[in-house]
């Protein structure tokens, strides 16, 4: 298969890495400067350090356009805030023939300061499959998702991911050109459960963070991750998504890996603030993106909007806001009364 993915961060090199060792593949970065370093010198060294390219893998910082139209699969691996830009600019190029992938695991931010009434379905804080129905109807996509650390899968340690799209074709796509003796790549058609999961696991792993952080113990960590799966679910089920797919690997799957897994960025956040650094801070000290930041705000409107419930990820909001601290935060859930499992 001929394959291009579109964005040179952690993720996007690791699964051309792992792609490059049975296809040909293109690793576009917009940098030129970094596009010409990692040609020459076959690795990453400003994401993905140590892990050098496979022999598929060519790298290209060549202006979208015809090219990509001569591709099997079409990967968007930059994070969720690029995705709306670039397929706008894939979107004329692809047409319905050449199938798109996206990586990023997120709801478009919202506005600061925007009421629940403006949030989605009138068009803040949409999903990714929302984005691209807004701006490239006629392209065909998906995402692929699951728990999986970069550099696990760009050194072929097993992994399991999900490729998920309301299009069999683009389904069959993800998993051709993934599907390999390191990774496994499951489809399912449920397209808002997955990329609920994957979004909504980011802001859990802040909170998972932050408790770990403070020392709040492991009884502590597993009450939050059962209570958070409780949430994903609860605003996927309100978005038309199927209850078991929060059970897969983009639901527990996913939220037990970033929650505890000391490689997530969004759990690191929470590290960080728990020991006293501003969330610029903790923030600026990651070097790579972590969506939960982002998207927070996003998920608590859209469950408003909806009339669902999130108590954990409205405190997250709260605690990144400024609004309030740490140790009010688990005051504030922990002062809640009683209710039914
Ligand atoms: N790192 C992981 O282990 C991992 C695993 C699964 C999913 N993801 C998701 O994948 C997405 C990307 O994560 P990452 O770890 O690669 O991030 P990263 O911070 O390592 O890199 C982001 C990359 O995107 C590029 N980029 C940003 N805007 C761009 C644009 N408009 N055009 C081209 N490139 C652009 C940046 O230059 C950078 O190279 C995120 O949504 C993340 O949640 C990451
Ligand atoms: O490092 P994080 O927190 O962005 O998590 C990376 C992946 O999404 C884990 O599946």
């Amino acid at each position: 298969m001929k394959i291009a993915v579109l964005g040179a961060g952690a993720w996007g090199t690791a699964l051309a890495i792992n792609a490059g060792a049975h296809h040909t593949v293109t690793l576009w970065a917009r940098d030129v400067p970094q596009a010409q370093a990692m040609q020459a010198e076959r690795v990453n060294t400003r994401y993905l350090p140590d892990l050098p390219f496979t022999a598929g893998v060519q790298v290209s910082s060549a202006p979208i356009g015809p090219w990509l139209a001569e591709q099997d699969l079409v990967v968007i691996g930059s994070p969720m805030s690029s995705l709306r830009g670039m397929l706008t600019q894939l979107a004329p190029i692809l047409g319905s023939s050449v199938p798109v992938a996206w990586l990023c695991k997120g709801f478009e931010a919202a506005q600061p300061g925007a009421s629940t009434a403006e949030a989605s379905p009138s068009g803040v804080g949409l999903m990714a499959h929302e984005v691209k129905a807004q701006v490239a109807p006629a392209l065909r996509g998906g995402a692929l998702s699951g728990p999986s650390f970069a550099q696990e899968v760009a050194r072929g340690m097993p992994t399991a991911l999900v490729a998920a799209s309301d299009d069999a074709a683009t389904r069959d796509a993800m998993v051709q050109a993934f599907h390999n003796n390191s990774l496994r790549v499951y489809a399912n058609d449920d397209i808002v459960g997955v990329e609920v999961g994957g979004a909504v696991k980011n802001v859990l792993a802040i909170a998972t963070g932050l408790c770990d952080g403070l020392q709040l113990g492991l009884n502590a960590r597993a009450a939050l991750i059962t209570r958070g799966l409780a949430e994903i679910t609860r605003l996927g089920v309100a978005l038309g998504a199927k209850t078991e797919t929060f059970m897969g690997l983009s639901g527990l799957g996913d939220l037990v890996l970033t929650s505890t897994g000391d490689l997530s960025r969004n759990r690191k956040v929470g590290l960080a603030l728990a020991q006293g650094m501003t969330l610029q801070q903790a923030v600026d000290s990651l070097g790579h993106v972590a969506e939960g930041v982002y998207c927070a705000r996003t998920v608590v409107q859209r469950a408003q909007h909806l009339g669902v419930d999130m108590p954990i990820a409205q405190a997250v909001v709260a605690l990144l806001d400024g609004s309030i601290t740490p140790a009010q935060a688990v005051a504030l859930l922990m002062g809640r009364g009683a209710k039914g499992e």
